[in-house]
């Protein structure tokens, strides 16, 4: 079944069109990584799959249904989580709290059923030790974790990802990007992920869309990534490299201003 089916989608901010004449498809069970420069229209995308962003034309179905009708499919965790880290909740909180407002109200003791699915959850992560320390002393790539073991609970069929690697240093996107990795393998979860670095995550993609507005590109890892497609994009000096089996992308977007000769 199509995940996802967008058809001439495009998405506007009042009178600027932030996405242009859209159309993709994803099949159930895909991840699909959404590559494209600042301002690119990524997270404008994202939100108007989850049903956030409602100022669009064309068609957009998920799972057959309408992104407002399908919210109970999606979990959706944005690129700066909204978590009011002064609220001393603990980790298992935090995820419990994805099963609570799931189901539309607020309770101040938090149901033991749900308690159960966050430590299932936390487990699933690897994370399951640190249940009780406070969410704002963990270190980034532990936040991340706790953040997707929350987007797990509700056992959503899309799940869509706003840059969950970016602010990590290396070391934390290996350990995040692993999770992810165990997700594409262990759950049946449609998966789209927004990224400014695709490489530690070209191995779990099924799909990669270039996005600049329009789609630039969207394929297979081998259809994208290729030098001709990708330096459309992030100009001439980007390069696609191949290491063992794997693909991955140099974006020679540096630019390093010389001073001015006298
Ligand atoms: N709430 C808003 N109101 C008006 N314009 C907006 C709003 N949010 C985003 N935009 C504009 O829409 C365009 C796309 O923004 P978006 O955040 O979707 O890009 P992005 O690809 O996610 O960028 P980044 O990689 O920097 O996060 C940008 O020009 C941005 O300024």
């Amino acid at each position: 079944m199509e995940a996802v089916k967008a058809e001439s989608v495009s998405i506007y901010y009042d009178s600027y069109t932030a996405v242009e004449n859209l159309t993709f498809k994803l099949e159930e069970g895909e991840t699909l990584l959404l590559l494209g420069p600042n301002g690119a229209g990524k997270t404008t995308l994202l939100r108007t799959l989850a049903g956030f962003h409602r100022d669009y034309k064309g068609k957009l179905l998920i799972f057959g249904k309408h992104p407002l009708e399908a919210r109970d499919l999606i979990s959706y965790v944005p690129q700066s989580h909204y978590l009011n880290e002064r609220v001393p909740l603990t980790a298992l909180e935090v995820v419990a709290m994805g099963g609570i407002y799931k189901r539309g109200f607020v309770h101040f003791k938090i149901p033991k059923k749900i308690l159960k699915s966050a430590e299932e959850a936390l487990e699933f992560v690897g994370l399951r030790h640190i249940k009780n320390k406070l969410f704002k002393e963990l270190s980034g790539g532990q936040k991340q974790r706790v953040l997707l073991a929350r987007a797990l609970i509700s056992n959503p069929k899309l799940l869509l990802l706003d840059e969950p690697l970016s602010v990590l240093d290396p070391s934390a996107r290996v350990e995040v990007a692993n999770v992810l990795g165990k997700i594409k393998k262990e759950k049946d979860i449609t998966m789209i992920i927004t990224t400014h670095d695709i490489n530690p995550l070209t191995e779990i993609g099924d799909k990669i869309m270039l996005l600049n507005r329009q789609l630039v590109a969207f394929g297979t890892p081998e259809e994208v990534l290729r030098d001709e497609v990708i330096s459309r994009v992030y100009g001439p000096l980007s390069k696609a490299v191949r290491i063992g089996n794997r693909l991955y992308c140099i974006i020679g977007d540096v630019h390093i201003h010389r001073g001015e000769r006298r």
